[in-house]
């Protein structure tokens, strides 16, 4: 049986010396792991006692990354009061979603506009300067044959 925290538990929870996240209905201690994790404490600090089921979906973790979750595992949310969430996922708190959401998109915007202005560029084509190269060879093979 695991145990079952309410949000606003887990929301007490929200400092580097104490940081618990839910992420999929799940409760986890991140206290441990905070300094231990490859991409930084300042994500996990921005979402400590909150909800980072988003953020951690949208960076695509690997399949240890979700393993290594799992063993910081402490328990379970308690279903939201509205009724809406049945299966025991947790909603996050508007106002804290748009906050990770906001951070998240910077990061990914940023990576994307990189990538599309790479795409995008041109290629510089080659072939004048090989087809002018090879018409002067072939002039300078006739002079020489002409003259010599
Ligand atoms: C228990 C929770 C978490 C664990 C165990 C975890 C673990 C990891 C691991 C192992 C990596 C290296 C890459 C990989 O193997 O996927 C990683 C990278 C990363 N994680 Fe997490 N993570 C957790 C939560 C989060 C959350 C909630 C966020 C967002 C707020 C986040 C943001 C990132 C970012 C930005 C990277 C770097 C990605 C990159 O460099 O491409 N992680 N994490």
């Amino acid at each position: 049986m695991e145990t079952v925290f309410t949000a606003d538990e887990v929301a007490r929870h929200n400092s580097a010396n104490d940081l618990w996240m839910i992420m999929h209905g799940g409760v986890y201690n991140l206290t441990k792991f905070l300094q231990e994790h490859p991409g930084g404490e300042e994500v996990l600090l921005n979402l400590a006692g909150m909800d980072g089921t988003t953020c951690f979906e949208e960076m695509g973790h690997t399949s240890e990354a979700v393993q290594l979750r799992e063993t910081l595992k402490i328990g379970i949310v308690a279903p939201s009061k509205e009724g809406d969430n049945k299966r025991g996922e947790s909603i996050p708190n508007k106002a804290q979603s748009t906050i990770s959401t906001e951070n998240l998109t910077t990061t990914i915007v940023d990576d994307d506009d990189n990538w599309e202005y790479q795409e995008t560029k041109p290629e510089p084509s080659n072939l004048p300067s090989i087809f002018i190269g090879s018409l002067v060879v072939i002039y300078a093979i006739i002079f020489y044959y002409w003259f010599f």
